[in-house]
């Protein structure tokens, strides 16, 4: 029923009901609902102020129009006393206008708390919203980088996101509202019962049809946006691609711009469609059952209109009676329209909390060795094989290799091979399916996690370049030394970034990258002295650089290869590369191919031995020649 005809691409088709069952629906009734607790201890924390102001405006707004009704018959009754008392008019509206005085009183209570309340709800809303979205950074930073590396957990995030906050705050609204209507309906009912409880019957009987289905249509809007969540992000990609400088280029020169934007009108438009017919269908039958609800209080009205002409019932009764049921069917009516506001903002939350309730698996031991403040036995990969989570193949297999302290180890091998995610092992950004890594023969989850990280200067290939200064770009390898101007100076100079930082108007404080005012543009290459500079920045005893020169110019990946040995003296240095130029300097070569470890041994002894890498290596050089 959602599929709409024409579109190129087959969606999943969303499938309207799935809670079948009465249980599964009571299941999940009771799980929205018991979201509020969560919600409003969110709600509480963001802000305690905001939240106890609310409910005593409630409270006032709840009590006020009792107060004015009150005030009303003080007013008539005054009037009425002075006029059968034939009192000077000036003396009678001299009685009256305490009342009036009052009742304007109540009216300004009234307004001051209306406007106090939208003030408070203001503030609590962008509270609220700073908080959850705090609390969602949070939970991603302590997240493993597999939840990164899969589509469903991107769905999982903006879904939480999405309308979390405003939906934490409908909490708290509608619980108020339910408060209110409920000290409402209590005394209009105590009335109507003593009354007739066959029309009391009648006028809330008749309201519970567009509770259901309201509920019904709840869960369907909820439904509709969860599943929606992977196109969604689809769009939010595609305007991300249009709108950003890194990509600027391609959708230029490849001429994307109008079919790209045409893919993100027909997302758009589908969308649309789907919300246009959920809208219209609620709002049908919001009118079908609302004549329902108008039906039953003309028959009530019918009644009563009999009674008063059998003279059953005073005029003076009827007027009394009819004011009643209206104003209770209304608070009925409201009643329920908290509820089931309510109830849709508790599934919405259940988003929230999945995410918030995921639970990172790369975790530190209990009771964390501590990490040798030398390394004597150095890194060791022992049996070692691992599978990306979701993926059948292996990314490496049975790797068995010892780096000594102070080695300098390269990792050669075609694209895909493995050598990337051999890294990710040794950092633990993943851990092994099979076999262990031991530093200085210790298994690395033996360790504190974020000591064992500390301990590693890494630098990826797809390493980052932050919108923001130099100094920062730099002293991100060792943020507690970001003020260290001599260690950024020092790193600056080993990574070869000096000679950047030279040119840059603004020196070491110049603000990179052009997201920002006054941001200065580097070049490929230069971006990779600031990157290695962030490497060298790190004081650990391992340092792991992924392709840490193919941006660079020949002299300069020259340069810094000729001091390479002297910059990472003593240190065990992990590098990656494709240039056999930088490959050669290194102790070690391991080759890796389809995950497994094929050959290792120095420069020459992998050349006398006419494998791979000497097939590589004639093969570059010949490309030179
Ligand atoms: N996050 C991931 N999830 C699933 N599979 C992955 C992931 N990252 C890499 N792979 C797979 O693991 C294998 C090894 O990839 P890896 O990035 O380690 O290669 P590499 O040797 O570093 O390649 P390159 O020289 O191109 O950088 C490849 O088959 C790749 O498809």
């Amino acid at each position: 029923m959602w599929d709409v005809p024409g579109r190129r691409r087959a969606r999943r088709p969303f499938e309207p009901e799935t809670a079948a069952t009465w249980s599964e629906r009571m299941a999940q009734i009771r799980d929205a609902f018991g979201n509020i607790p969560g919600a409003f201890r969110l709600v509480w924390r963001a802000d305690r102020r905001s939240t106890i102001m609310m409910a005593i405006l409630t409270l006032i707004a709840a009590a006020l129009p009792a107060a004015q009704a009150w005030a009303g018959a003080l007013i008539v009754d005054s009037v009425v006393n002075s006029f059968t008392a034939r009192v000077d008019p000036l003396i009678g509206l001299e009685h009256a206008l305490p009342f009036l005085g009052f009742e304007l009183t109540l009216l300004l209570i009234g307004a001051a708390s209306t406007q106090m309340r939208t003030f408070y709800e203001h503030v609590l809303n962008a509270r609220l919203a700073h908080t959850i979205n705090t609390e969602i950074i949070r939970k991603a930073l302590a997240l493993d980088l597999h939840y990164f590396e899969d589509a469903s957990f991107y769905d999982k995030l903006q879904n939480a996101r999405r309308e979390a906050d405003f939906r934490a705050l409908g909490i708290i609204n509608g619980s108020y509202n339910v408060v209110q209507n409920l000290l409402t309906l209590l005394s209009f009912a105590a009335l109507l019962l003593a009354f007739s409880p066959l029309i009391t019957l009648v006028l809330f009987g008749a309201t519970i049809p567009a509770f259901v289905a309201q509920g019904r249509f709840s869960n369907l809007y909820f439904r509709l946006l969860t599943w929606r969540a992977p196109e969604f992000r689809r769009m939010q990609y595609l305007e991300h691609v249009l709108t950003v400088d890194s990509s600027v280029k391609e959708v230029k020169l490849f001429n994307l711009g109008e079919p790209l934007l045409k893919r993100y009108h027909d997302a758009f438009h589908v969308f649309f469609r789907e919300d246009v017919d959920l809208a219209r269908r609620r709002s049908f039958i919001s009118v079908g059952l609302g004549a329902l609800a108008s039906l039953s209080y003309y028959g009530a009205y019918a009644w009563i209109v009999f009674l008063t002409i059998g003279g059953a019932i005073t005029l003076g009764g009827m007027t009394f009676y009819l004011t009643l049921f209206r104003q209770s069917q209304g608070a009925f009516q409201g009643l329920f329209g908290s509820v089931t506001r309510l109830y849709e903002h508790g599934l919405f939350m259940e988003n929230l909390f999945t995410f918030l309730g995921l639970q990172p698996q790369m975790t530190s031991a209990a009771q964390p060795v501590p990490v040798p403040p030398q390394l004597q036995r150095g890194l060791e990969f022992r049996n070692v094989s691992f599978r990306y989570p979701g993926r059948d193949d292996w990314a490496l297999r049975e790797i068995n290799l010892t780096i000594a302290p102070g080695e300098k180890l390269a990792l050669v091998g075609p694209n895909g091979a493995g050598k990337t995610t051999l890294i990710k092992l040794m950092t633990r950004l993943y851990d092994p399916t099979e076999g262990q890594i031991l530093l200085d023969g210790v298994d690395l989850r033996d360790y504190d996690l974020d000591e064992v990280r500390r301990r590693i200067g890494v630098i990826f290939q797809d390493f980052v370049r932050y919108q923001l200064t130099v100094r920062e770009n730099i002293g991100f390898g060792q943020i507690d030394h970001l003020d260290d101007a001599q260690r950024i100076g020092a790193a600056a100079q080993r990574g070869g970034a000096d000679d950047v930082v030279a040119v840059l108007p603004g020196g070491m404080e110049t603000m990179l990258g052009r997201w920002f005012e006054n941001g200065f543009e580097l070049s490929g290459g230069q971006w990779q002295k600031i990157a290695l500079s962030r490497a060298f920045m790190r004081d650990g005893e391992v340092l792991v650089l992924d392709e840490p020169t193919a941006a660079l110019d020949a002299e300069r990946e020259y340069e810094i290869f000729q001091r390479f040995r002297e910059l990472t003296a003593g240190k065990i240095a992990v590098l990656i590369s494709h240039r056999f130029s930088t490959v050669r300097m290194a102790d070690r070569i391991a080759v890796i191919e389809g995950g497994r470890i094929t050959e290792i041994g120095s420069h020459a002894e992998l050349l006398a031995r006419g494998g791979t890498y000497a097939r590589l290596f004639e093969m570059q050089a010949e490309g030179y020649r």
